[in-house]
């Protein structure tokens, strides 16, 4: 006797049966994620006086001593990080370290909130606690509603901090709660964040620029 010793997966044998996707659907669906992110990334000419602006800005009150406060949920908790890494280490030349935090990033402080207040405070509490007048909050959300994002919006606009949103399409609630904010055309929500982090690394482009950061001098 034989004994089949192949085991499905709990989630396998839980749903319907799948049918295999062809390879020729599968580039298809490869090619059209490319796709729109290349027409995503056309029209993205759209945001770079906004975001000049903001680099310039920053700088500005980078002089002045503020801060730089970020937050967002999943691959926008990840936009907000790299923003902040930027910040702290440098982008593509030397200078100074530039005082900025990611709010997802301490796990310590997060969980606590979730715990105790619920999931909708935990970046509002953070900017509370952080934030001071004259810093900037960037508040990255996709579809603009997520509700802990729209609460610290709420949260830095009662404490005199500037928010400045990367969103998806608008307008849409966060776009409304905004001091400033881009809202990209793009048709999913992979796409939009796939804009934002270039508008990360444009806005570095733009705040190092003004606050002439300069290559090295090679001898
Ligand atoms: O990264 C992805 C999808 O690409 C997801 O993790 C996504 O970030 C999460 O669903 C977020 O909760 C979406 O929130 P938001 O961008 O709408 O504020």
């Amino acid at each position: 006797m034989s004994l089949d010793t192949t085991v499905s997966p709990p989630s396998a044998r839980a749903t319907e049966p799948v049918p295999p996707v062809r390879a020729s659907d599968r580039l298809a669906l490869v090619t059209d994620h490319l796709a729109a992110l290349a027409e995503a990334a056309g029209r993205a000419g759209a945001y770079a006086a906004t975001v000049s602006a903001w680099g310039a800005e920053l700088a500005r009150r980078y002089d002045a001593g503020a801060h730089l406060i970020a937050c967002g949920n999943g691959g926008s908790a990840a936009e907000a990080q790299h923003l902040t890494g930027e910040l702290v280490g440098r982008f593509r030349h030397d200078r100074r370290p530039l005082p900025a935090v990611a709010l997802s990033a301490d796990s310590a402080a997060h969980t606590a909130i979730a715990n105790d207040y619920g999931f909708d405070e935990v970046f509002a509490r953070q900017v509370t606690a952080w934030g001071r007048p004259g810093d900037v909050l960037v508040a990255f959300s996709t579809s603009g509603t997520s509700p802990n994002v729209l609460a610290a919006a709420r949260a830095g606009r009662r404490a005199g901090v500037s928010v400045w949103a990367l969103t998806g399409p608008g307008p849409n609630p966060l776009t409304a709660l905004a001091d400033e904010a881009v809202a990209v055309e793009a048709p999913t929500t992979a796409t939009v964040q796939e804009i934002h982090l270039s508008l990360v690394h444009a806005l570095c482009i733009a705040l190092d620029d003004a606050l002439g950061v300069q290559p090295p001098v090679v001898a």
